[in-house]
């Protein structure tokens, strides 16, 4: 079984919650309140900025050419592509790109982030991968399964552009490229050297469902 296999196995419990949860299932039905909608919009901006500097020492880490070229791909289709979808979003919501800007990250948004990073400073190409990859697949397998089940999602007038972008081919084959690019990357690699991998992965596959659900439920700094 490839590596990324036995991932897929791992997280399946993490990921069926994400699938259930409240937010999710409200993106799909068209029902999530648009006051969770702004919330996520807000948070998940300032989320991407972070998100984008992996790519960035994606780039520094690459071993090779491909790669590089690649994660240099994916840098500017975040900042250019997935970040312009909240711009348009937040235009539509009355959202200034100050405001988006200026959002202060939440406590998870923050541990969340700061995992990522501190694992793409001081860790393989490989522990780099592995922390970053639930971001993107998971949004690749939320948005096949909103399309299974909810087949109208993407016509949905709010939430049908989210849709149309996370399923999108383009966005699937960038998440699969990178699948590919771990399951080469880890041939010959130790039970141990894989063990601190998977704990990233699964580590960052439940700051995504605690992202799900403080985006929903709003959990603001106390103080
Ligand atoms: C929190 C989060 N996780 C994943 C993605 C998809 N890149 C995102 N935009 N935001």
């Amino acid at each position: 079984m490839k590596y990324s296999q036995q991932l897929n196995v791992k997280v399946k419990d993490i990921w069926e919650k994400i699938h259930q949860h409240p937010f999710v299932v409200g993106l799909g039905s068209g029902e999530l309140p648009v006051e969770s909608f702004i919330r996520y919009m807000k948070q998940d901006y300032v989320f991407l900025i972070d998100y984008s500097k992996l790519f960035a020492l994606g780039v520094v880490k690459a071993r090779d050419l491909d790669t590089m070229t690649f994660f240099a791909k994916l840098l500017h289709d975040t900042l250019n592509g997935e970040m312009e979808l909240h711009r348009t979003y937040a235009a539509k919501l009355g959202i200034t790109h100050q405001e988006l800007e200026e959002t202060k990250p939440s406590p998870i948004n923050l541990a969340y982030t700061r995992y990522m990073l501190n694992v793409a400073q001081n860790g393989s190409l490989e522990e780099l991968i592995s922390s970053l990859l639930p971001c993107m697949w998971s949004y690749w397998e939320i948005s096949k399964m909103l399309a299974d089940y909810y087949p109208n999602s993407s016509k949905h007038p709010l939430y049908g552009e989210w849709v149309k972008m996370y399923s999108s081919n383009e966005f699937g084959s960038l998440a699969m490229w990178l699948i590919d690019l771990l399951d080469r990357l880890v041939e010959g690699k130790s039970e141990r050297e894989l063990a601190i991998l998977t704990d990233h992965f699964l580590t960052t596959s439940r700051f995504e469902y605690m992202f799900w659900d403080m985006v929903y439920e709003g959990g603001d700094w106390p103080v």
